[in-house]
């Protein structure tokens, strides 16, 4: 069994009390956050900025942090991501004019990098850098918002992805974004994924007996997971 990690993408958190959000997640059982940035440029939608992530860290947050940027030029805002904590930062092709500039800078920081995959994107933006990349992030809905429907074409992409990285002999890690959730998310490990962003299907699903838990949700996605 691969080493599976589930990632609740606070996007769907409630913003009001966030700190607490992603105490009880991590409780929970949540291994990394995914932090959704929008800017209203490369995506049509506007979200969180560094200082949000700096608070998470003040706040006490040690969980790896995973800051997924749909923002247009990222060169800029990657080093704030870093200083504010982040552990991971992952951007698209489209938003970089030189990828291996925008790879090689994350990594200069001693943070992991990663690019990340629209529906339409093809994978051979990997020839190149493959060995200056620590995650590969395949987006099974396009970008921008939480709680669409998973694109199913994105499971050949992920077994695309799977069969580079194993080529490849890199601890990269394959990640899937948009709409994975217990019902799907069985097909997607087996189609090659090994860490599970999911935004709604996790902050929609509180624990009946106790609003500040989400073990039944992590749960059933752990089982999935171990079955699949
Ligand atoms: O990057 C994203 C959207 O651009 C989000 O991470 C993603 O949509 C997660 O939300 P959900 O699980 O509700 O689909
Ligand atoms: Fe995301």
């Amino acid at each position: 069994m691969r080493d599976f990690k589930i990632a609740p993408s606070i996007l769907s958190a409630n913003f009001a009390c966030l700190g607490q959000e992603v105490e009880d997640v991590v409780a929970s059982g949540a291994d990394i956050i995914h932090f959704d940035v929008m800017d209203n440029h490369y995506v049509p939608n506007l979200t969180m900025g560094p200082m949000v992530c700096e608070a998470l860290r003040k706040h006490g947050i040690t969980a790896p942090i995973d800051c997924h940027l749909m923002v247009k030029p990222v060169d800029r805002l990657i080093g704030d991501f870093i200083d504010a904590g982040a552990s991971y930062v992952t951007f698209h092709p489209e938003a970089s004019e030189h990828i291996d500039r925008s790879l090689q800078l994350i990594r200069s920081h001693g943070c992991k990098a990663g690019l990340v995959f629209n529906p339409a994107t093809p994978l051979s933006h990997l020839d190149y850098v493959m060995d200056k990349v620590d995650m590969i992030l395949i987006m099974s809905v396009n970008p921008g918002f939480g709680g669409q429907s998973f694109i199913p074409a994105a499971l050949d992409k992920l077994r695309e992805a799977r069969r580079r990285i194993d080529a490849s002999g890199l601890p990269i890690r394959l990640e899937v974004d948009g709409g994975v959730g217990p019902d799907n998310i069985a097909e997607i490990a087996r189609a090659g994924a090994d860490t599970f962003v999911a935004g709604s299907a996790i902050f929609k699903a509180r624990n009946l007996d106790d609003p500040n838990r989400y073990d039944g949700v992590i749960g059933k996605m752990r089982s999935a997971l171990a079955a699949s």
